[in-house]
């Protein structure tokens, strides 16, 4: 770990992320990297420089991606890993953890959030504010799982997964990887094929 925090993603997840980092109170100084050339300064923290400037940082900051969006975070954290980035791991003080719980490298954890025990979370997730994931949930890596979800017990999220705000996932249910689950949706069977669910009960629309 380094005592110098870059987050990359000024914008409003950015934002939120490090107001986390903040709270954590385990860096010196947080500074962002936005490619949106208007956004000098957010949250109270400066904008030095555009996201492909990162690798500059490697050896003087521990990088964080903020970037809401599934694939975009996955190209970023991943080009930053083969570079040998320090990548850490964001969870919000007001956030409960159960025993064994695993949580990977550029993972962040919202305010609220509550993980049961035995649940193994990838790298490069987002665990949005209030979400709660029960006991033996397998998450796996740049899932995003939107405010207010609720997984039930154990549930498995494939790789690239966005789950949308407030839905919900029934218990030893599997969503296979890069789908989108609209908000509200209740998952009631397992997702086998990749695409756009929604409703209650969930039901393919794309
Ligand atoms: C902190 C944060 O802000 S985190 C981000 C939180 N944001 C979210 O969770 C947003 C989740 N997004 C959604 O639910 C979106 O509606 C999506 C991704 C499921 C679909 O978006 P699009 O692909 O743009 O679909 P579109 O809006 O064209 O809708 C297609 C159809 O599905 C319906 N539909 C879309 N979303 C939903 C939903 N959540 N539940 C039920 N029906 C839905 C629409 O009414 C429309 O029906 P119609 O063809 O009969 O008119």
């Amino acid at each position: 770990m380094k005592n110098k925090l870059l987050i990359i993603g000024a914008n409003g997840h950015g934002k939120v992320v490090a107001d986390i980092a903040l709270k954590m109170g385990k860096w010196q100084s947080i500074a962002f990297l936005d490619d949106n050339e208007n956004i000098k300064v957010s949250l109270g923290i400066e904008v030095i420089g555009k996201s492909d400037e990162a690798f500059a940082y490697i050896d003087d900051c521990d990088i964080f991606v903020g970037i809401g969006n599934n694939a975009i975070r996955k190209k970023l954290q991943e080009s930053l890993e083969l570079k040998g980035a320090s990548i850490p791991k964001l969870i919000h003080p007001n956030s409960v953890i159960g025993e064994q719980v695993e949580v990977e490298s550029g993972t962040v954890i919202m305010a609220g959030v509550v993980i049961n025990c035995c649940t193994k979370i990838g790298k490069g997730c987002i665990i949005n504010t209030g979400a709660t994931i029960d006991h033996d949930n397998l998450i796996e890596d740049f899932v995003h799982l939107s405010p207010g979800v609720h997984l039930a017990g154990t549930v498995k999220v494939g790789k690239g997964t966005w789950l949308g705000i407030g839905s919900v996932v029934s218990n030893n249910v599997n969503i296979t990887c890069r789908c989108i689950v609209g908000a509200g949706a209740v998952v009631v069977k397992d997702i086998n094929q990749t695409g756009t669910y929604v409703g209650i009960p969930s039901k393919k629309i794309d």
